[in-house]
């Protein structure tokens, strides 16, 4: 089977997409997926999505990480797939999209080098507040702690030990490392179904955003990642309570092809 396929990327979080409105792929054929995903054997990404009917949306976006399996909310994946409707002609300057996690909207800006994609993500209501880290819900779970510098800092190995620790070695979890500089932040994470650290995650970093409000009494943040550059702004309505949260930033466009499965 010949399979068209593009792959995008934000900030380095890498994903291929494929226009599914006529149901090409099995939606539960995870072994093709997790093979799209190799980066030896198929075309390579940290995930991948579907773009599928939806009635009274624009589209559907389903999720995948590496390892093939469903996963839950992905913001820099949500971007992307905005980007990829943009470009197949589904959209212009707005997108209403139905995901896992729930209705999205989101503004479409062209630029010099493509397009900017601000993505409404849900409500967060409810924040754990621990003595070293912060877990929350931004569409997929994020544990967050604040480490005073990135200079050698080991995300993989000490994001696995936090993925595998015994709350979280069954459902799995997201890992970010926040450092401050000034008044923005850098984020680092290692990521559940990749199990690897990715060069970006929208979620982690809307995760993080949040959890560095608590410490700054801000909600608006310019967020770096080893990827490229985010912007998240909310608000914040009592401390567990976070709405009308946005993750902004460019979703690139990177080939266009077709793989024999
Ligand atoms: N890369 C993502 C996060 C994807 C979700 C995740 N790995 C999971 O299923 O836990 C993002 O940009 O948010």
């Amino acid at each position: 089977m010949k399979v068209e396929f593009s792959k995008y990327q934000g900030t380095g979080n890498d994903f291929v997409l494929i226009d599914n409105r006529n149901n090409i792929i099995d939606a539960n054929n995870f072994t093709l997926i997790k093979k799209l995903c190799d980066r030896r054997f198929g075309v390579g990404g940290d995930g991948l999505m579907l773009l599928d009917n939806a009635s009274g949306f624009d589209f559907r976006m389903r999720y995948y990480n590496s390892d093939g399996k469903e996963g839950s909310m992905c913001g820099n994946g949500g971007r992307c797939i905005v980007a990829f409707a943009y470009h197949l002609g589904l959209i212009s300057e707005t997108a209403k999209f139905i995901a896992v996690d729930g209705e999205h909207e989101a503004k479409i800006i062209k630029t010099e080098n493509g397009v900017q994609v601000s993505l409404k993500m849900i409500d967060v209501l409810d924040v754990e507040l621990g003595d070293d880290f912060y877990f929350l819900n931004t569409g997929s779970p994020h544990f967050v702690r604040f480490i005073s510098k990135h200079d050698n800092f080991d995300t993989f190995t000490e994001g696995k030990k936090i993925r595998y620790n015994n709350r979280f070695a069954e459902e799995g979890t997201n890992v970010n490392f926040v450092s401050f500089q000034d008044q923005d932040i850098t984020v680092s994470t290692y990521e559940r179904g990749v199990e690897d650290e990715t060069y970006s995650c929208g979620t982690g970093v809307v995760a993080s955003a949040i959890s560095a409000s608590f410490k700054t009494g801000r909600n608006q943040f310019k967020i770096k990642t080893k990827g490229g550059h985010l912007e998240v702004h909310f608000r914040k309505t009592n401390d567990t309570q976070i709405e009308n949260i946005w993750l902004v930033g460019p979703a690139t466009h990177v080939f266009t092809g077709t793989i024999t499965t």
